[in-house]
């Protein structure tokens, strides 16, 4: 059918159409099907629908279609229905519980690549590995085509280190610390990272707030060979690129299902050819890992995935049941983070957990000896280098290296929670805490997110201020504290836990 062009000039980050309803029954395609666009080249595109945006007789063509057929918009195209890509039906083979081949994960990861899978699609294969977990073989490859699908870093010199969490833990800024410790020592540390999954920042999301993520693998790779690490966002580097595109998926479910998990990060990892590596397994109530066992057991999913794609892999199973240190939220945790650099004053669970974590990664590097990494990295902070080395970092990222904590401002909008008793924190919600950080606004709005007062375990006084919640706009602050209101994060001891009714005064 030659339906006339109507450029829609606007990025939906897929090839996709829109047609009339007249049209659409016409060709026998419903919403979320797929049709051939062909003008001088050709390309399947997945159709939406509108009665009022295209009239009967037109097709409009977004962004990626019109720069994919190199067109101009006067003209007609040729419109005809288009069969569900084989990748796609290798998705239902997974959701019917059925053992992928190497070749399909191939397949589906391509699909995923070059923008072929529809967002609905996508969601059916992360709902389908969140239930049925792909064997260590399927991960195997699956990592290796989200590798093999994108540009890798060779470095010339090794060891080449890396460090990576799991998340699921608020306030996880380490990397921050970690990096220049590493770097500062000698160490090469190509660092990419994931913005938020579960959580209200992601590293990322967090470096932003000082200096540009979004770098080419050729420009990462010369980065770290002059400062000898970077904090950059996987996500623009086209290094493993259907990570991010799952990932996107991933977010508004708030799921990071185990397979899924294991070859994000080690794609990344292997990407950027690091033979060292450090995975941290944040552990306990409200992570994504209950407990030890499961934690140890992680690891070891980790370490074999690792020894498969010639990695070595080492995993610190740390305390995720509250946040670390006592800000979550993008300008909140750099501000946080930077002090430490700049003074060694901060929480210490902060500063022992990048310590603890540098610490490993400067023993596997050959750099301190064994038992004596966390001390080495201990000194890097108190000796100023590692702060030197963070503004060397934001400097060739392109961002200001004379910034200070002080520079770095939250939200102006602002709400404390207050004690509604007497008593010690008892209880300390993560997932709670995250919903209120993102409604403020995180990690969008960097200065969005939630202060910290009162940790688990210390004392209150009724009407003390336990958090502070912070937004950029008045309307988020007030959707994150109705939320807080309704289901607080917070437990302090002593408190009644809940009346339930009788059946009378029901
Ligand atoms: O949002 P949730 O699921 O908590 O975690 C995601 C974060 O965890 C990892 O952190 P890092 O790169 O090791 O610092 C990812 O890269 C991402 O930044
Ligand atoms: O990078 C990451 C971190 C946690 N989980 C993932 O899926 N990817």
């Amino acid at each position: 059918m030659q339906l006339k062009v109507q450029p829609l000039n606007i990025k939906v980050g897929k090839y996709k159409v829109v047609l009339n309803s007249v049209d659409a029954k016409e060709l026998g395609v419903n919403e979320g099907d797929r049709v051939r666009v062909r003008d001088h080249d050709s390309l399947t595109a997945i159709v939406d629908f509108t009665e009022d945006m295209i009239s009967p007789g037109m097709v409009g063509l977004y962004h990626e279609v019109q720069e994919k057929l190199q067109r101009e918009w006067t003209e007609t195209v040729d419109i005809s229905p288009a069969s569900i890509p084989k990748s796609a039906q290798v998705i239902k083979k997974l959701m019917n519980k059925q053992k992928l081949t190497q070749e399909e994960i191939y397949l589906l990861v391509n699909g995923i690549v070059d923008e072929s899978l529809s967002d609905i699609e996508l969601s059916a294969f992360m709902t389908a590995s969140y239930i049925n977990d792909m064997s260590d073989d399927e991960t195997e490859w699956l990592t290796r085509a989200m590798i093999d699908t994108g540009e890798k870093i060779e470095f010339d010199t090794h060891p080449v280190m890396d460090k990576h969490s799991i998340g699921g833990v608020p306030g996880n800024k380490i990397s921050l610390l970690v990096v220049p410790i590493v770097a500062a020592n000698g160490l090469m540390i190509p660092k990419t990272s994931s913005r938020a999954i579960t959580g209200a920042g992601g590293t990322s999301d967090l470096m932003e707030v000082l200096a540009p993520v979004e770098f080419t693998a050729s420009e990462v790779r010369s980065m770290t060979e002059k400062v000898g690490g970077v904090l950059v966002w996987g996500g623009a580097t086209n290094i493993a690129p259907a990570d991010d595109k799952l990932i996107r998926i991933e977010y508004p479910l708030s799921i990071d299902p185990h397979c899924q998990l294991l070859a994000s990060i080690m794609a990344k990892k292997g990407s950027v050819g690091a033979d060292q590596v450090v995975i941290d397994i944040p552990t306990g109530e409200g992570t994504k890992i209950k407990n030890v066992q499961e934690g140890r057991k992680l690891a070891r999913d980790l370490i074999n995935l690792g020894e498969r794609l010639g990695m070595n892999i080492e995993c610190a199973l740390t305390y995720g049941s509250s946040p670390v240190g006592r800000t979550v939220g993008p300008a909140l945790e750099v501000r946080e983070a930077l002090k430490v650099l700049e003074s060694m004053e901060g929480p210490n669970s902060l500063i022992e957990k990048s310590t603890s974590i540098a610490g490993m990664l400067l023993e596997m590097g050959g750099v301190a000896i064994k038992g004596q990494g966390r001390k080495v990295a201990e000194d890097t902070l108190r000796n100023g280098y590692a702060l030197n080395k963070m503004k060397e970092i934001i400097d060739i990222q392109g961002g200001d290296s004379n910034v200070t904590s002080d520079d770095i401002n939250a939200g102006e909008y602002t709400h404390k929670l207050t004690a509604p008793t007497d008593g010690y924190l008892i209880e300390f919600n993560n997932k709670r805490l995250i919903e209120i950080a993102r409604l403020a606004g995180a990690p969008n709005d960097k200065g969005a997110g939630v202060l910290i007062h009162k940790k688990r375990g210390e004392s209150v006084k009724k009407d003390q201020a336990v958090l502070t919640i912070h937004s950029e706009k008045e309307y988020k602050l007030k959707s994150a504290v109705k939320s807080a209101q309704m289901n607080s994060p917070i437990m302090i001891e002593g408190m009644l836990l809940e009346r339930v009714p009788s059946y009378k005064e029901l």
